[in-house]
């Protein structure tokens, strides 16, 4: 997708991905990557996510990359931080506290500015790109965070029912796109009934996923 397209969603305040609580697939499925604070978190593409806060709130060092300026500072607002701002190779980097965000584009992030990760935490990341930029998505997540164990969460649905994003990832391709690691399939939900807006447009099945990735 164009930057350009989701530097407007976050101005015109178009963000349905956006929710309200801490993700429960977060809360239920963390522990499982037994990654002990201050164990530094990787969150690509992280919004404005609570789950950033919730991740910082249990002694992890939390790094986010996100596009839109206006995410980053609602993010650091809302966590009542006050962020300092510094030049950071090719994006901008928000710091205070434990939370960190690289603002800028997540392709023109390299492994030095991010620094080393021992975790991913990939939420409606995979899902925000069409077909063939997962493929350079996943391939620069894996140079990003090579040995990062990944609780990834997905959304799977008949693709020619909407047009996306969120586009449908199945879990075929989640296993082949990373292939050489361990997939384990941690949850596979009907989430339809409470998703009223992809029901509005047209959509006739929904399952969100988790996975946990390994190296
Ligand atoms: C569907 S939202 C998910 C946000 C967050 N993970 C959450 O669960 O709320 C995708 C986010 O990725 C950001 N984004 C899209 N393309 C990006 C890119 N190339 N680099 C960095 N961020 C990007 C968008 O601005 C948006 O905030």
């Amino acid at each position: 997708m164009d930057p350009k397209f989701w530097i407007a969603r976050w101005e015109q305040g178009q963000t349905g991905w956006h929710l309200p609580e801490v993700n429960p697939q977060l809360r239920r499925w963390w522990a499982r990557l037994g990654l002990a604070a201050p164990g530094r978190v990787f969150v690509p593409l992280c919004g404005a996510s609570l789950d950033l806060g919730w991740l910082a709130g249990r002694g992890h060092e939390v790094v986010g990359c996100e596009l839109a300026p206006t995410a980053v500072a609602r993010c650091f607002a809302e966590a009542g931080l006050e962020p300092a701002v510094a030049a950071a190779g090719a994006l901008r980097r928000w710091r205070a506290g434990r939370l960190e965000i690289l603002e800028g584009d997540f392709f023109r992030l390299d492994p030095e500015t991010l620094g080393a990760v021992e975790a991913v935490y990939d939420r409606a990341a995979l899902v925000a790109f069409p077909p063939a930029m997962r493929a350079h998505y996943v391939a620069h997540l894996r140079r990003l965070a090579p040995r990062a164990p990944q609780l990834l969460v997905t959304l799977d649905y008949p693709q020619e029912e909407m047009e996306g994003p969120p586009f449908a990832v199945p879990e075929a391709e989640v296993r082949a796109r990373y292939a050489g690691c361990t997939v384990e399939r941690l949850a596979d939900e009907d989430v339809l009934e409470a998703q009223p807006r992809f029901r509005a447009r047209g959509l006739t099945r929904l399952r969100e996923q988790a996975f946990l990735i390994r190296p």
